[in-house]
């Protein structure tokens, strides 16, 4: 198994590392166009192998897509990070040139790759790498659902005094204020979470968690990189080990929830062809209606990236 992590900034380096500490790949090759960050950030890594007792070797590229041919799985995390009062669609100008002409480096190197955006915004970074590479929808998805869940579910850890491990829940729609909470579908050891907290706080912790990266960035003046890294490595993971996991992943919708050429969040199994098959939730009025807005969002900032092109 080899893996590409293009983009060697806070989460691409995260990323690298948890792939290389849990040995989820046999080969990591972290690649930036910046001079001699990636090469640097490979070697530091590979230096803790002694340490932590691992045999994944990384290896460093300052744009030289060569390093990466062959890769299994291609982790996209180049581009800008917003900061403190930016958006993440006020990304899209920057972001959108890069997602795609690193998309363009990579379908030349690893023509039967499977591959992971994290460049925000996220869902239509999704379409722009879609696009650009003409790969079919199975092997093109974006990472957002297990960081957005993920929050949720350490909020309520927190809220209720357990550990977060039994916690399970589903978010879908895309990443930003529209996502779509599932309260029916959030479970605490198996027991259903409305049986044990308010709708007054768990409403709360909603709104926390609709917000949660933005309340990072306003603390860090950037944005988040341990919980977004660790979620894009266990996206990997599942292809990788061929988990058969089930997460909400970005992808292209072709008609599920009654939803076409939208890239939306929505539980998928995830395994070694990239996403093996679209769950589809009996999603009661109120939840259609808020996914409703979602795609709503999405499709808008879409119709940006079509007018840059
Ligand atoms: N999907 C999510 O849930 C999620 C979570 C966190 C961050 N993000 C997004 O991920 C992206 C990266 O965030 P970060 O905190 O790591 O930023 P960062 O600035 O720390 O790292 C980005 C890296 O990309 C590199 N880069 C820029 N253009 C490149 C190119 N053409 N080829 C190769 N490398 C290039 C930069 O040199 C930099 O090292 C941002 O767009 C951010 O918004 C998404
Ligand atoms: O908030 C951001 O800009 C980064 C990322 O999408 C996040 O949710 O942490």
């Amino acid at each position: 198994m080899k893996v590409t992590v293009v983009g060697a900034g806070n989460v691409g380096a995260t990323c690298a590392d948890v792939l290389a500490y849990r040995e989820i790949a046999n080969e990591v090759v972290l690649l930036d166009i910046k001079e001699g960050v990636a090469e640097g950030k490979a070697l530091d890594i590979w230096q803790k192998a002694p340490i932590n007792l691992y045999d994944t070797r990384t290896v460093g590229s300052t744009n030289d897509y060569a390093k990466t041919a062959g890769s299994d799985v291609v982790v996209i995390t180049s581009g800008l990070p917003r900061k403190p009062g930016m958006t993440r669609d006020d990304l899209i100008q920057t972001n959108a040139g890069i997602v795609k002409s690193v998309t363009e480096n990579v379908v030349k190197h690893s023509p039967d790759a499977i591959i992971i955006i994290v460049s925000n915004p996220l869902d239509v970074m999704t379409y722009q790498a879609h696009i650009t590479s003409k790969f079919p929808r199975t092997r093109v998805m974006g990472m957002a659902g297990i960081l957005d869940t993920a929050r949720y579910r350490a909020f309520l850890a927190e809220a209720l005094n357990v550990s977060p491990k039994d916690i399970q829940a589903v978010l879908m729609g895309g990443h930003g204020d529209t996502m779509v909470p599932l309260p029916r579908y959030t479970t605490v050891g198996g027991i259903p979470v409305t049986e044990l907290i308010g709708k007054e706080e768990l409403d709360a912790i909603i709104q926390r968690t609709k917000t949660g990266g933005g309340e990072l960035v306003k603390l860090m003046g950037t944005s988040a990189w341990y919980a977004p890294g660790s979620a894009a490595a266990q996206m990997v993971e599942a292809i990788a080990r061929d988990q058969r996991r089930v997460f909400p992943v970005c992808i292209k919708l072709e008609g599920e929830y009654g939803i076409k050429d939208c890239y939306l969040g929505v539980p998928v199994i995830l395994g070694k062809n990239g996403v093996e098959k679209v769950i589809e939730l009996d999603l009661n009025a109120e939840e259609m209606a808020l996914l409703k807005v979602s795609e709503g969002h999405v499709k808008e900032v879409m119709t940006v990236l079509d007018n840059l092109a």
